[in-house]
Order: structure tokens, then sequence, then C-alpha cells
């Protein structure tokens, strides 16, 4: 398995290819409903499905920086305002409050069981049932296999939404029964109801100021609520993928009297183009944690060492005092390469590892690295930890090769991560000469 191959695996496609959907019944039914209720859709955005990013929005024309995106109208989005409902599912007898994310998910629980009687419907049929590529969704004995820089996380996350089930299932009241077919709350809100929901939440919510939910909440959830109600759903504009490139600045603000959430774009797009947001600085760690997915070459990726693993990449020593020196001053944390090179700390810990008899390291790392400071040693270092790490790559995709022929997609997207991690080392030996 050579460079080549690997390049020609990573190649990007062409991501403007598109089928539109707009005579998709569900989506027309979804803008038809938001119509009714005051959604204007100005900008005519449109929903497509792209060859690289899946569904997402365009539209026919170009639009300017400082154009309005979208405007949606706040009694459109789902906010704490719109969970009265739960009020009645949830009784917290034991004391333990709920997050906002909690009672989202709640709300999405019952109001997709509620079927054709729901207000939300038109919304709820916008949302996809097929859940993203989230790592914390892969089955334990896939997990064992991922590499443990990405193991951590993986199970953080999975806690996260462990004690948010937790939490959410103790809240049920034993005595509430849905008012249409009387199915008790424990039957309506199961776990994998209450997984679905959470991730929906999870990749799909935006921010909003929770000071201005407050003042426009008329529900009482001072007792039940622990965080700040700042989480939203948003109809329609939830459809917007994103990208590291986009610029928007979102806001809630009155128009015409009106509260409504309103996007407006910072970076220019072409017509018929995907219209992307932004989701935030996000490096792939965090794209294919939080959203299931990731982009090759976005410039945010670096390749990373603990102090450990730099050693014994580069099969030096540190005497006593040299440890201290890194230790004391936070130089044996945040070292990798990315797409602007060396670490500052990288630099700095390859200069205090070849230079071990230098009496004061304080004024070589932080001055100017003297002349005394070999490139071709450090090179010769860089190449040994890109070696090292190819190497460790490598072994983690082989044993992540062998597991056996039942592997979830979600266990693929990680596969097809770690081959572009392994590209990322190719270039980054490339760009460095190594
Ligand atoms: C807010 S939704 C965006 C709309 C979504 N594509 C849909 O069809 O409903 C976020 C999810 O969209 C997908 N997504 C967003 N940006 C993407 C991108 N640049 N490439 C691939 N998938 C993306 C991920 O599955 C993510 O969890």
């Amino acid at each position: 398995m050579g460079r080549t191959w690997r390049r020609r695996r990573s190649r990007k496609k062409n991501s403007s290819i598109s089928t539109a959907l707009n005579h998709d019944s569900m989506i027309v039914n979804l803008t038809r409903w938001m119509t009714r209720h005051n959604w204007n859709n100005e900008t005519k955005l449109k929903l497509s499905h792209f060859k690289n990013t899946g569904r997402g929005v365009t539209c026919d024309r170009s639009l300017m920086i400082e154009d309005t995106l979208i405007e949606v109208p706040y009694a459109l989005m789902i906010t704490l305002d719109s969970l009265e409902g739960v009020g009645e599912v949830v009784v917290t007898p034991n004391g333990e409050k709920l997050t906002i994310h909690d009672l989202l998910s709640l709300f999405l629980v019952i109001e997709r069981h509620k079927g054709e009687s729901s207000n939300w419907k038109y919304y709820l049929d916008s949302l996809p049932d097929c859940l993203p590529h989230l790592p914390w969704l892969a089955t334990s004995s896939e997990i064992d296999l991922f590499p443990n820089t990405l193991r951590e996380t993986i199970l953080n996350r999975r806690e996260n939404f462990e004690l948010s089930w937790k939490r959410s299932k103790e809240s049920i009241n034993p005595r509430w029964k849905c008012e249409c077919c009387q199915t008790v709350g424990h039957r309506v809100i199961t776990l994998n109801s209450f997984i679905w929901a959470y991730v929906m939440v999870n990749t799909r919510a935006v921010y909003v100021d929770p000071n201005v939910v407050r003042e426009l909440s008329s529900s009482k959830w001072g007792n039940i609520l622990s965080d700040e109600p700042s989480m939203a759903l948003c109809p329609f504009l939830d459809m917007f993928n994103h990208s590291n490139n986009a610029r928007t600045s979102a806001t809630l603000v009155k128009s015409d009297g009106k509260w409504v959430y309103k996007l407006i774009t910072l970076s220019p797009s072409k017509r018929h183009e995907e219209i992307f947001i932004s989701y935030g600085t996000h490096d792939n760690i965090k794209l294919l944690c939080e959203y299931g997915f990731f982009i090759p070459h976005q410039g945010l990726d670096c390749i990373s060492w603990t102090l450990s693993d730099t050693l014994e990449a580069t099969k030096m020593k540190l005497n006593e005092r040299q440890y201290k020196f890194l230790k004391t001053r936070k130089l044996d944390d945040s070292l990798y390469i990315d797409c602007n090179g060396l670490s500052f700390n990288l630099k700095a810990a390859l200069f205090v590892i070849l230079n071990p008899f230098i009496s004061d390291w304080c004024s070589c790392v932080f001055g100017n690295f003297p002349s005394g400071c070999s490139s071709q040693e450090m090179q010769e270092l860089c190449r040994k930890l890109l070696a090292w790490k190819a190497n460790k790559l490598l072994g983690e995709l082989q044993r992540m090769e062998n597991y056996g022929s039942q592997r979830s997609e979600t266990f693929r997207n990680l596969l097809n991560y770690q081959n572009y991690l392994l590209v990322l080392v190719d270039k980054m030996c490339d760009k460095y000469n190594v």
C-alpha cells in the first residue's frame, strides 16, 4: 500500500454535482408549512442532493457579502418556549435537573411519536431517519479497535450521551400517558428513539441568546433546567452543510415587530453552488466526533505526538534537567506539525532534546533560536517523527482492516479517516523533504 495508492483513494470528487429536490414532497410540505407560518423565502433557497456532502442548500442567484441568507420566524423555532408539552412528561423527584439538550431531545421523541397529530409534523418529516456516522455510535468491539488518541474522545462523548439518557429516563413521569394512544412514557421514550433525537439536537441545533429566549419564554423551567436555554432547532436553517471557509453572522433580531433568527452571509457564493455555513472553526477530529464527517485537506489538521512518542520516535533520551525544563514550562504538550510547520512547543522540545548541555535554554527558546540550532538535525528528527507516525497509523489501519465483514458505516467512515491521516503524513513528508 504505497503513497500513490493512498492519494488515489483520497482524490476529491467534484462537490458541485447535485440533484435538485424541488419536487420532493417532504420539502414541498416543509416549505408550505413554513410559509403558512410567515416564513418568506426571499433568497429563494432550494434544497439539493450534493455528491460529496449529501442534502444541502443552494440558490438560483449569486450571493454577495452582507446579503440576508435566511430569516426564520422565532415562532417556527423549537426553543425552551416550545417545550410546554414536555413539562407534563417530566418529573424530577430526585431533584436532578435536565439540560436544554435533554429537554429538546425528549420533545423530539414525543412529537415524533404523535405522528400526524404533531404540530411539528412537517419539520419532523424533514429530519433524516439515518443517523450521521458518529464514532460514539459504533459498537463497543469496533470502538476497541479505534486508535487510542480518538478512543478517549469517543468514550467521553458516549458517556455524555449515557448521562443524558439516564437523567431523561429517570425523569419520566410514571403516570404520564400519550393522549392519542394511551402509551405509557417508558414505551414512548425508548433508548433508540432517544438516541435519534439526541443526535438530531447535537448535529442540528443552533445557538440562541439565552437572555432573549428567557425574556420571550412563557414557560416556567427554573426548577428543571440545569443550564442556559441557548440551544434551539431551526427548520430549513438546519439544512446548511458546513465549510470552514464559510462566514456568516447569526442573530435573533426583531424584524417588523416580530422576532426572527437571521443569517447574513459574510462570504459570497455563486449561483447554483452549494451554500455553506460554518459550524465553528473545527478540526477534523471535532467534525468527526460531533457531526460524523470530515473534510480532507481543509488545512486545520495536525499530526501530533506526546513527549514520550517523541522520545521513542527519535530514539533520544532526556536528562532530569531537560525533562524538568520542558515540564515546568509546559513545553511537553501540543507537539505537532500542521500546515504552518512545527508547533512552537515541538520546535522548543526538539531544540532542548538536541542540546542537553546548554545552560540557558530559556533565552534560546523564547528568544530567537540561535544558529547553533542546526536545521539539519531538526530535519532529521522530523523525518524520524513522521516515519514513526506513518508506521503507527499503518499498524492501526491494518488492525482495523482486519476487523470482520460486519463493519458498520460508522466504522467504515473511521477507516476512511485513518487512510486520510496517512495521506496527510505523506504530504508532510513531501513538504519537509523527509
Ligand atoms: C445541520 S445538518 C446539515 C443538513 C444535512 N445534510 C441534512 O441532510 O439534513 C448536519 C449534518 O449534515 C452533514 N454534513 C454537514 N456538513 C457536511 C459536509 N461538509 N460534508 C459532509 N456532510 C456534512 C453531517 O451528517 C452533519 O451531521
